[in-house]
């Protein structure tokens, strides 16, 4: 099976020599892939990187077989992504907004809006103004627009942040739904590990910018270790060998 996204020694390191560095991960049809890493371990970067909004110094992004560096447009025509809190022209409603999305598209009928607004919990709300939705509200909203297009591959950066109790379990039985009958596949990055390990079938681990250890999420419970133990285990080595360099 050839996977969907491969990244072959993706590396981008800022100023402060910070980023990521040679990172290798391919996900294949069907993977809901979860990232962790402790704050500024270089999960948004990396997201960007196979997004195209910043380029890398080196390595490689192939989507769907095709390089993004030659071939963006192929690359991610099957793709939606929500990285970073969006910016919304405030003065659109949630429908208008939607509307504006799908017309980057060649045939997003009205119900599919309407079909995305329900799942998302923003039906009841989609004539507000957007400048009068809370930051729980916008998250939604960008949810929406990443998974308008029904795109084979969702990229996700920190999608439940901002996101109430009730937002957080609709986000999570929405991308199990996705997931199950339209076998979409995800990259999400997270802090939840709880939601991660209900969610996801494979994860990786990243540390100060490197892909530290990968795993098939049945395989690492069979451990008898929960998921957060064997982040917890990982940190520490990675810290230990920071501290003997
Ligand atoms: N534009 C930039 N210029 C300089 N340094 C940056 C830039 N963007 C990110 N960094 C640094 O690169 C490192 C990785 O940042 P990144 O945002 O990818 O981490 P993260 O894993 O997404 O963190 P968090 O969980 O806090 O969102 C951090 O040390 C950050 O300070």
């Amino acid at each position: 099976m050839n996977p969907i996204l491969e990244t072959s020694d993706l590396t981008k390191e800022y100023g402060s020599r910070r980023g990521i560095r040679e990172m290798n991960l391919q996900l294949y049809p069907g993977d809901v892939y979860g990232l962790l890493g402790p704050n500024g371990a270089g999960k948004t970067t990396f997201l960007k990187l196979i997004t195209g909004l910043i380029r890398p110094d080196r390595g490689s992004v192939a989507l769907f077989n095709a390089n993004i560096a030659d071939h963006y447009a192929q690359g991610m025509q099957h793709v939606g992504s929500m990285i970073e809190s969006a910016d919304f022209h405030d003065f659109l409603t949630a429908w208008q907004y939607l509307k504006l999305v799908a017309r980057f598209y060649p045939h997003i009928p009205d119900q599919r809006i309407e079909r995305v607004l329900e799942d998302v919990g923003l039906w009841k709300v989609r004539k507000d103004k957007i400048k009068n939705y809370s930051t729980g509200m916008k998250q939604k909203l960008a949810l929406a627009a990443a998974i308008l297009p029904e795109p084979k591959l969702i990229i996700l950066d920190e999608p439940t942040n901002g996101l109430d109790i009730e937002g957080t379990v609709m986000f999570r039985k929405l991308i199990a739904r996705l997931s199950e009958e339209s076998g979409t596949s995800f990259i999400i990055s997270s802090h939840m590990i709880h939601e991660l390990e209900q969610l996801c079938n494979r994860i990786g681990i990243v540390y100060e910018g490197h892909l530290r250890k990968e795993g098939y999420v049945s395989q690492l419970l069979q451990a008898n270790q929960s998921l957060e133990q064997h982040y917890i285990e990982e940190i520490q080595v990675a810290k230990g060998e920071n501290n003997r360099a």
